[in-house]
């Protein structure tokens, strides 16, 4: 009989907030070509720059959401990981594709529990080559450079799966008990040549105004779709008209365009339409983490409030909630598809 362990693979955080560990996390990062598309040289050029002018400031929001036990993204991810274990008869191991605990290592402490497969659950809602296939390829890097005789079985992006999407409603429920004037769906961005890239037909992405709107086969691995269809299943879910929320990107680096609206812009615009009291949920995150708890947390809120709304309530990620850790425990004990 096979024997499977599961992997949760997320995004991964600096070891500290020291301008030195944050630095090197950022070039680890910024320098994969899945995440900064552009050849070696140029790639190194850029991201040599950004490492001049960003760590420190980074560094700085970094320590403000910290906590004793390390960076909120981590310390989450490690409570989900330990959540999933308690339930299952499976080895299940965490890892980060950036900085540790690597995707080598636990590959590497899945192979000394014997495991023949491995399911790899990337805990990303939504697909981008940039989180979900960098991932997979370093899995699929480690397992041969250390010949392992060990299957890969990828959980593919999870946007559409009611598991997901009931405990998404059950997270988010309370925030909804109070009045509130619009809800603000708020997904990290992309850079929209990247969309353009992921399109497998060429002529669909961004060829048209509406093209998330329309079916296609590159919604399969479109971003921007796949973040659409979560905020419509959910606004369908929680009963709000179309007049009670919207959606925008957030996080954005560079001098690209990046895929709209975006956060900053949508607040602004909210605020001065006589928005007083905004919740905001972020559910291209299943962690809570430097863009939610900073960038939402203290920023767009810091924003909100200056443009004249009065209360932003920051709805939380799934994080370890017990409906989300048992979907992870259904995926772990029945997932059949290899991607
Ligand atoms: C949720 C999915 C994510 C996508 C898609 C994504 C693409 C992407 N990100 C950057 C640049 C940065 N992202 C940063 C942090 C960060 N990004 C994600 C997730 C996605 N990124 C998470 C979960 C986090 C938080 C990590 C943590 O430690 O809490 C950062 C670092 C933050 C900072 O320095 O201010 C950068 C930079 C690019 C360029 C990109 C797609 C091309
Ligand atoms: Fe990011
Ligand atoms: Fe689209």
């Amino acid at each position: 009989m096979s024997s499977r362990g599961v992997l949760l693979v997320n995004l991964g955080s600096p070891e500290s907030t020291e301008v030195a560990d944050v630095k090197r996390y950022l070039n680890q990062f910024l320098m994969d070509p899945y995440v900064i598309d552009l050849p070696w040289p140029a790639r190194r050029l850029l991201v040599s720059l950004i490492l001049w002018l960003r760590p420190k400031k980074s560094a700085e929001a970094y320590a403000s959401i910290w906590w004793d036990e390390g960076s909120p993204l981590i310390v989450i991810s490690r409570r989900v990981q330990q959540a999933v274990q308690a339930q299952l008869d499976m080895p299940v191991e965490l890892a980060m594709r950036y900085a540790e605990p690597s995707i080598e290592r636990g590959i590497l402490a899945l192979a000394r529990q014997g495991v023949d497969e491995i399911l790899f659950m990337p805990q990303y809602p939504q697909h981008a080559d940039s989180t979900i296939t960098t991932s997979v390829k370093e899995a699929e890097r480690v397992i041969q450079e250390h010949r392992l005789p060990i299957r890969l079985t990828v959980v593919p992006a999870f946007y559409q799966r009611e598991e997901y999407m009931d405990a998404l409603v059950a997270s988010a429920r309370e925030y909804f008990e109070q009045p509130f004037d619009h809800l603000l769906l708020s997904y990290h961005g992309l850079p929209e040549r990247h969309l353009k890239k992921a399109d497998p037909t060429g002529q669909h992405c961004l060829q048209f105004p509406d093209c998330c709107e329309r079916p296609s086969p590159a919604h399969a691995t479109c971003y921007r779709a796949q973040c659409t269809a979560v905020s419509k299943a959910f606004v369908k879910r929680m009963g709000l008209n179309d007049d009670q929320w919207s959606q925008a990107f957030q996080s954005r680096l560079g001098k690209d365009k990046w895929i709209e609206p975006y956060t900053d812009a949508r607040v602004d615009e909210l605020a001065a339409q006589g928005v007083k009291r905004l919740i905001v949920m972020c559910p291209a995150f299943v962690a809570d983490c430097i863009e939610t708890l900073e960038e939402i947390g203290d920023q767009v809120r810091e924003q909100f409030i200056a443009a004249g709304g009065e209360e932003l309530v920051l709805v939380p990620c799934l994080n370890d909630h017990p409906q989300w850790v048992e979907a992870l425990v259904q995926w772990s004990r029945t997932e059949p598809e290899a991607v």
